[in-house]
């Protein structure tokens, strides 16, 4: 893998039964780059991004992410891989027992991070997600564009350099989706690379970034404007 890309597909596919969801995918997302994903229900994003955080593993092709071969990588290796990966996806859910610090939190006391290092990094990434003020709140006294700003500071908390986003702004109205791809925005200003999985055509529109559309087991780059 370049010294200049964080995630390298190699010829990449994937067969569920007798359907290839993938055939053949090369891609490449560069060293604190902003990408799109886009395609059509069933297109295989699910699985594209499964490949990414080693929860599949492609019946040929290799898979690079950071310093990991994940195709070849042990079981082992794996929770090491995904700490280099910030998650948020929408079945990753907040705790709703736990305020606001304690889920960020959560996420790094199990690395076995110190104490005193983990309040330090909470309330920094709770600071860049502009939400110190709600540490002492419980998620559900949250509206859904706090609750999924708290989703992302959770994922910034082990310092990864690689945020996976499904469908960040879905379900969130138009304002709260300018906020979550403006703070996107500035993680990424910051040198994360981001892929972000969308059908959110109007924000790939207004906040345009390199796209690549999966149809028909394949992958290309369009134009946003022709969304
Ligand atoms: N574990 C599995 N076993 C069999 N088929 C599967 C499995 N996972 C996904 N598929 C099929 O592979 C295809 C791609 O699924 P995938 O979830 O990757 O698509 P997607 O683009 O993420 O869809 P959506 O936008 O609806 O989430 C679908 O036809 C799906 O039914």
């Amino acid at each position: 893998m370049s010294k200049h890309s964080v995630i390298d597909f190699n010829n990449v596919t994937v067969t569920y039964d007798r359907q290839t969801v993938l055939e053949k995918v090369n891609f490449t997302l560069g060293n604190g780059e902003f990408a799109y994903l886009i395609g059509q229900t069933g297109a295989g994003k699910s699985s594209f991004l499964r490949l990414i955080y080693r929860d599949l593993v492609p019946d040929t092709g290799h898979v690079q992410v950071a310093d990991y071969n994940v195709t070849t990588m042990s079981k082992k290796e794996v929770p090491y891989l995904r700490r280099r990966l910030g998650i948020v996806f929408q079945d990753f859910q907040l705790l709703p027992d736990r305020t606001v610090y304690e889920n960020v939190a959560f996420s790094m006391q199990v690395t076995g991070a110190k104490n005193s290092y983990i309040k330090q990094r909470v309330l920094e990434v709770l600071g860049m997600v502009g939400l110190s003020h709600k540490r002492k709140n419980m998620p559900n006294d949250l509206s859904g564009g706090e609750k999924q700003r708290v989703v992302i500071a959770r994922s910034l908390a082990n310092e990864p350099r690689i945020l996976l986003a499904d469908e960040p702004t879905g379900n969130l109205d138009p304002e709260a989706s300018a906020s979550i791809m403006e703070l996107l925005e500035r993680i990424n200003n910051r040198g994360m690379a981001v892929l972000m999985v969308t059908h959110d055509y109007d924000t790939v529109k207004q906040y345009p970034y390199r796209t690549l559309k999966l149809k028909n087991g394949r992958i290309s780059e369009v134009n946003a404007k022709e969304l």
